[in-house]
């Protein structure tokens, strides 16, 4: 996977809920009401990550996730982080 330039990167931003650019990673957290639901949520996103072979860091805080993406192989991000955070936004309305 190719690694994206800056203008890459922020002009696919636009398409993407909420994702910010920091760090060399895409940046998004999201808000349940338990650790419970925090949980749940990032066994969701677990069997998709397994099948892009693609997976995010994950910090959890009780009832805030925060997830990072950038590709390790790559050094930077790419599409395949993208197409993560996509599905990932698909996910996190039905959580909600
Ligand atoms: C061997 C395996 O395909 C690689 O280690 C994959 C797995 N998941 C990965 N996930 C992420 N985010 N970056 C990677 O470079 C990466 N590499």
């Amino acid at each position: 996977m190719n690694k994206l330039s800056e203008d890459e990167i922020r002009d696919k931003l636009k398409n993407l809920n909420n994702w910010e650019y920091k760090d060399n990673k895409l940046v998004k957290e999201f808000k349940f009401n338990t650790f419970d639901d925090s949980v749940n949520f990032l066994k969701l996103i677990q069997p998709i990550a397994d099948s892009l072979d693609h997976h995010p860091d994950v910090h959890i805080y009780y009832n805030r996730v925060i997830i990072e993406l950038t590709t390790h192989d790559a050094g930077g991000i790419t599409d395949l982080d993208f197409k993560l955070a996509e599905k990932i936004d698909d996910l996190s309305t039905h959580v909600r």
